[in-house]
């Protein structure tokens, strides 16, 4: 059942206590409630996900990330150092499904030796690629694109599953631009091959993207973990609007720290002070609740909001808690630190055809028209995202540069790419006075080598953290979108885009002059992938470094996992809701073995 006020939940005990209702969240609620036997009750900040049209409107997502809805958090980033001091909008979502609810559906499974290097950096060979495939099997349910068109040659089926919960598709609406794109692949092989399948373990070249998407909509944790009858679950509670301030531990004494408490607020969005509590008691409840987990909390708040919850509850650096009048229980200075981005630039295109994104951007009419037909038949250009055809994944090779005899490679692995190009129908900013039709390019840095951090700004535990993503601090990471956007650049000169392409538009025509006239474009432009991840890293049980065990428990206290993209080590080279989902469907298993 999904509650929205606290004094309708049928107690105040649970077994397990899950902090957050987002990607990693549902799947741990739906994978513990299969035994009758447990009792879960998940604790989510955002608002119900149900009839939110822009959320279920593949190629409306757009609409939830505008400023003052509340499907966000209105988080913004500190100024991005190397970014000319930018304070970026940083959205992430506000609702049941999280980021899944939100995001842009690519499903992206990451390299193998992304999986493998999280096996040998944990000690457990239980997170490699091939140990790891049963539980994106669990996850994936592949599903026919709404248009049911032939997708022979488009993927590998060998690799999918179609048995799990979550749906994943190929796109359901085919545009001018997608065809060009293949192309593209047969007239310049050597730079951008056709690749079969990007989930295959070795996502290098060009393939077609895959997206949480079944039947035309939307497929978010919320809409397939908690469908019904899941949600139905007699041992199933989901409470929303109640944001977690911090995890308690009772009768807390060094050495031994177990939580084993929930506190948390109802409705405290835009509300910016922190009250004692007043709970439990005969009072009717004010502010503060409290709630009890007899077996297990699980933090599945995000790579911002699990470490967080853990720094407000005293767990994190004793010198920074201290300056912050927080009451250290766990020394543990990795929390919120080794957090890991990919920076991203969209480049667009003047294009000589009416058919892309502007024919809603600047046609009411039109976006009438196919809402409608969306609405009846699940079918037409809204059952996919404006960013979501098709994708490179690329390596910097030897030839190209030599920046690997200066800089490490923070790849993973010669089976994993440095940078990404994804292809835009539209223009993904505003559509200039003078109006136009327009393609993008975004490219990205997948495996970057910047960090940022996650820390607190004051002790009041309702006030946003500070989120500094280290866009491009590390200069390796400027180089290779240098050498993004030289490949993007290069992908249009090809004879398939002859007569379509007319030219880049005028920012990024600028940028094109010279070298510093990029690197200026390249600083003025870059934003986040929203791809956060590593903030509160595992690492192994002895390590002097990390936050959580291979098994998700957390590092000095008992009481506690976290399941979410915070605990990967390492950024995947390709977006990360699908390792998110795999990781809290292993989780999920962990917990299992321990309690069942
Ligand atoms: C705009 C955008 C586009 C993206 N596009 C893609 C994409 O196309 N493909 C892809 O693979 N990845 C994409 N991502 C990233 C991907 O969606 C995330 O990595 C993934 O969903 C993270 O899952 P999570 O479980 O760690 O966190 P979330 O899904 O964010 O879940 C955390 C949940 O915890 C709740 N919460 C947080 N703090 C508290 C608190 N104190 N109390 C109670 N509840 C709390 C949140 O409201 C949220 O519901 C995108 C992200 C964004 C923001």
């Amino acid at each position: 059942t999904v509650y929205d006020n606290v004094t309708r939940l049928p107690g105040l005990t649970f077994d397990f206590v899950i902090l957050g209702g987002g990607t990693a969240g549902n799947v741990v609620a739906h994978r513990l409630t299969e035994n009758p036997a447990f009792s879960v009750l998940v604790l989510e900040a955002g608002v119900s996900n149900k009839d939110v049209l822009d959320s279920e409107v593949p190629a409306l997502g757009a609409g939830l990330l505008v400023p003052g809805a509340p499907y966000t958090w209105s988080y913004v980033t500190t100024p991005q150092t190397a970014a000319e001091n930018r304070v970026l909008r940083y959205p992430r979502g506000h609702l049941l499904g999280g980021t899944s609810s939100i995001n842009g559906m690519w499903y992206t499974r990451g390299s193998q030796d992304d999986f493998d290097r999280y096996a040998e950096v944990t000690g457990d060979p239980g997170w490699g690629w091939l140990a790891m495939q049963p539980y994106f099997r669990k996850n994936e349910k592949w599903t026919e694109p709404a248009d049911h068109h032939n997708t022979s040659g488009q993927f590998d089926p060998s690799v999918h599953s179609t048995t799990g919960i979550n749906s994943v598709s190929l796109p359901g609406f085919q545009w001018p631009m997608f065809s060009r794109v293949i192309k593209t692949t047969t007239e310049m092989p050597d730079d951008f091959p056709f690749m079969l399948d990007m989930n295959a373990g070795i996502p290098l070249g060009v393939g077609w993207a895959q997206s949480t998407i079944g039947h035309g909509a939307r497929s978010s944790s919320a809409v397939s973990y908690l469908a019904t009858p899941f949600i139905e679950r007699p041992n199933l509670h989901v409470l929303i609007n109640a944001q977690v301030s911090r995890v308690l531990s009772i009768n807390a004494s060094r050495g031994s720290i177990h939580f084993s408490q929930v506190e948390f607020s109802q409705d405290r969005r835009g509300k910016h002070s922190y009250h004692v509590y007043i709970f439990p008691s005969n009072q009717p409840p004010t502010e503060l609740f409290i709630v009890n987990a007899a077996k297990e909390i699980i933090i599945s708040a995000g790579s911002v909001g699990s470490p967080q919850i853990l720094l407000n509850s005293g767990v994190g650096d004793r010198t920074t808690l201290a300056s912050l009048g927080i009451p250290c229980l766990v020394d543990n200075p990795s929390v919120g630190q080794n957090l890991s981005e990919q920076p991203l630039v969209s480049n667009s295109w003047f294009v000589n055809s009416t058919q892309t994104f502007e024919s809603y951007t600047q046609n009411d009419t039109q976006l009438t028209l196919d809402l409608d037909r969306w609405n009846r038949t699940r079918q037409g250009p809204l059952v996919s995202t404006i960013v979501g055809g098709q994708a490179a994944f690329l390596r910097i090779s030897e030839e190209e540069s030599t920046i690997f005899q200066q800089h490490p490679d923070p790849a993973a692995g010669n089976n994993t790419p440095h940078i990404e190009l994804q292809n835009g129908i539209g223009l993904d900013t505003s559509v200039p006075a003078e109006g136009g039709n327009f393609i993008s390019l975004q490219t990205a840095v997948v495996s970057p080598a910047s960090r940022g951090s996650i820390a607190l700004n004051t002790s009041d535990p309702f006030q946003a953290p500070l989120i500094d993503l280290g866009l491009f601090v590390d200069d390796y990471d400027f180089f290779a979108m240098r050498i993004a956007i030289k490949k993007a650049v290069k992908f249009l000169s090809g004879n398939a885009w002859k007569g379509y392409v007319i030219r880049p538009i005028d920012d990024l025509a600028q940028a094109l002059i010279s070298d510093d006239a990029l690197d200026a474009y390249m600083r003025n432009t870059v934003i986040a992938a929203c791809h956060i991840v590593g903030s509160a890293a595992m690492s192994p049980e002895n390590a002097t470094w990390g936050v959580v065990n291979p098994d998700l428990l957390l590092k000095g206290a008992t009481g506690i996992r976290i399941i979410d993209a915070s605990v990967m080590p390492y950024i995947p080279s390709g977006h990360t809701q699908a390792p998110t989902y795999a990781i809290a469907e292993r989780g999920a298993d962990l917990i299992k073995q321990k309690w069942m």
